[in-house]
């Protein structure tokens, strides 16, 4: 039984489903960690691997960007394909001084200037946050690497170039650690669906010093974060 994203058919997707935004990330990481690894999705480009990790089974799939991206794609895994857990890993950018370039951030809670949310025509404003059971796993896991992380809200937003440039200090001044694209519908889906969800990133790029990382070492070098997701998994 396929979707209209997805190929794969029942029993060839894992419980736990790493995210990477980029579906070349995710080619990267099937190919560099996992062992008996088979390819359960081509359509739209958007890979998906199942293997194993350490004799775990775990699929990794691309997300592609933004949150109409992977509201699709989660919403798929969750209901059609009985993924229990999916653990977003991506690159942000940072609004705070004190995190930095390639620093973890390990997603509590996320803002965002989306609508998404407005389809299950709550009487107020949603927060997403992430599982604690992943998320405090993933605190372990980042301890004992001996890595610098950061654990916070961060902005989920629509836009990834801002007309407003005052609004980093906005989001920045009510404690949002960075800002990326896809974690609020991942959480709320995952919420809506009864499921579990955890977002990692590394910071890719500054909005306070300006300071990037190439494309290249985005699709290939983040492998703390990517270590600290498959331990967990
Ligand atoms: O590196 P990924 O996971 O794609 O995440 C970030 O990078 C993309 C923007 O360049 C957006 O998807 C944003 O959320
Ligand atoms: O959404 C994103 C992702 C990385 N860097 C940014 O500035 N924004």
């Amino acid at each position: 039984m396929a979707t209209p994203h997805n190929q794969a058919t029942k029993g060839e997707i894992a419980k736990t489903v790493l995210m990477p935004g980029d579906p070349l990330r995710a080619k990267f990481l099937a190919e560099t960690y996992l062992e008996n690894v088979k390819q359960f999705n081509t359509v739209r480009n958007m890979f998906g691997y199942t293997g194993t990790y350490k004799g775990k089974e775990v699929s990794i799939m691309g997300s592609g960007m933004g949150m109409p991206s992977i509201g699709i794609y989660s919403y798929e895994l969750f209901s059609q394909y009985d993924v229990e857990n999916i653990i977003r890993i991506g690159s942000c950018g940072s609004f705070k001084e004190n995190v930095h370039l390639r620093d973890i951030i390990i997603v509590q809670g996320c803002c965002t200037d989306s609508n998404f949310a407005h389809q299950y025509e709550l009487p107020g404003t949603y927060s997403a946050i992430s599982s604690y059971a992943l998320l405090e796993r993933a605190v372990n896991k980042a301890k004992e690497k001996d890595v610098v992380y950061h654990v916070g809200n961060v902005l989920a937003s629509d836009i990834f170039y801002h007309a407003d440039q005052g609004s980093v200090e906005k989001w920045a001044s009510m404690g949002c650690l960075g800002v990326e694209m896809e974690s609020y519908a991942l959480f709320a889906t995952a919420a809506y669906l009864n499921k579990r969800a955890l977002t990692l990133l590394t910071v890719s790029d500054s909005l306070v010093s300006n300071e990037e990382t190439s494309p290249e070492e985005r699709e290939k070098t983040f492998t703390a974060m990517m270590e600290i997701a498959l331990e967990i998994a």
